[in-house]
């Protein structure tokens, strides 16, 4: 059985708009989560569908922990997303991961703090497995589209998630080195765990703009430090995105993450919340509807 792609692209600090995308429109998809970020822009690359939503809201009016990502997902799954490629600004707690790379995350250690990090609950208690967190095709896919667009592409990364919206302590940053962290973000979680729930196969592209604070020889981050490191790759991520979504294959076969549900459902059906269900009908509506 194989469909057709609709791509979500969550735009992280710097990509507030996608100007490759034809026929374009700003759309507004209210979700039972509560308010997204900013209307979709829908439109299309090529033949494919996509559905590009910035994470900050255009102007970055949000910060990182009222970021409502639940809202988000949900949104982007209504609007008829079948995979998300999500793009983030990172801090480097690698030294093999200069400012200017563009990194693949693999895996995540999460430090944010009181976040709503799931659809489900008491009424419809439900258990993904986060074992393998990110989508490895797309990701591979992106990782061949960095290299299209020029630039320089690392894979297989840890992504430290930490609350914000103030930069680490230096203790904390040569901390996260040794548990293993390449590098280091606001947003990503609880955004991945929620895509899984939906199951929304994810991938993350990050941006290298920084050595965090670790870094004997750099000065410590800066927003200008930031903001100047994605204008200067601001280009390759465009181009990045429009490779990623023509060069798909053209039919989309399943993915074992559209079926993340399957068997994580835990409460016995005459138990289920009706309230509860009713606002799932978006993220778990495959189950739902018995498909
Ligand atoms: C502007 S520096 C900090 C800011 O940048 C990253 O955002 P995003 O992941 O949306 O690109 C980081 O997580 C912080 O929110
Ligand atoms: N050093 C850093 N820490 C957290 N988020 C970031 N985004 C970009 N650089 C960052």
């Amino acid at each position: 059985m194989s469909g057709e792609w609709v791509i979500g692209i969550i735009g992280g600090s710097g990509l507030y708009k996608l100007d490759a995308l034809e026929d374009q429109q700003w759309i507004e998809v209210s979700s039972p989560w509560g308010t997204p970020s900013d209307e979709i822009l829908c439109g299309r690359i090529g033949h494919t569908k996509v559905r590009f939503l910035p994470r900050h809201g255009r102007g970055h009016r949000i910060v990182p922990g009222e970021v409502n990502a639940r809202a988000n997902i949900d949104a982007l799954k209504r609007a008829g997303c079948t995979d998300i490629l999500a793009v983030s600004a990172v801090g480097s707690l690698n030294d093999d991961l200069p400012p200017g790379r563009a990194v693949m995350v693999e895996q995540f250690i999460d430090q944010t703090k009181g976040r709503p990090a799931s659809f489900y609950g008491t009424g419809f208690v439900a258990h993904v497995s986060m074992a393998d967190p990110t989508c490895a095709r797309l990701s591979q896919w992106c990782a061949d589209a960095v290299e299209m667009a020029g630039g320089e592409v690392s894979d297989g990364a840890t992504y430290m998630a930490i609350e914000g919206p103030q930069f680490s302590t230096r203790a904390e940053s040569k901390l996260y080195r040794q548990w293993g962290a390449d590098v280091i973000g606001m947003t990503a979680m609880p955004e991945a765990r929620l895509a899984r729930e939906a199951e929304l196969p994810y991938a993350l592209m990050t941006l290298v703009t920084d050595y965090d604070c670790w870094k004997e020889d750099e000065e410590p981050v800066s927003v200008d430090q930031v903001i100047e490191q994605l204008n200067a790759n601001s280009e390759m991520a465009r181009k990045t995105i429009e490779h990623f979504v023509k060069t798909l294959p053209e039919h989309r076969s399943p993915s074992p993450i559209d079926f993340a549900l399957e068997d994580s459902v835990i409460t016995a059906v005459e138990m289920h919340d009706k309230t509860l269900l009713a606002k799932l009908d978006a993220v778990a509506g495959r189950l739902l509807q018995g498909g």
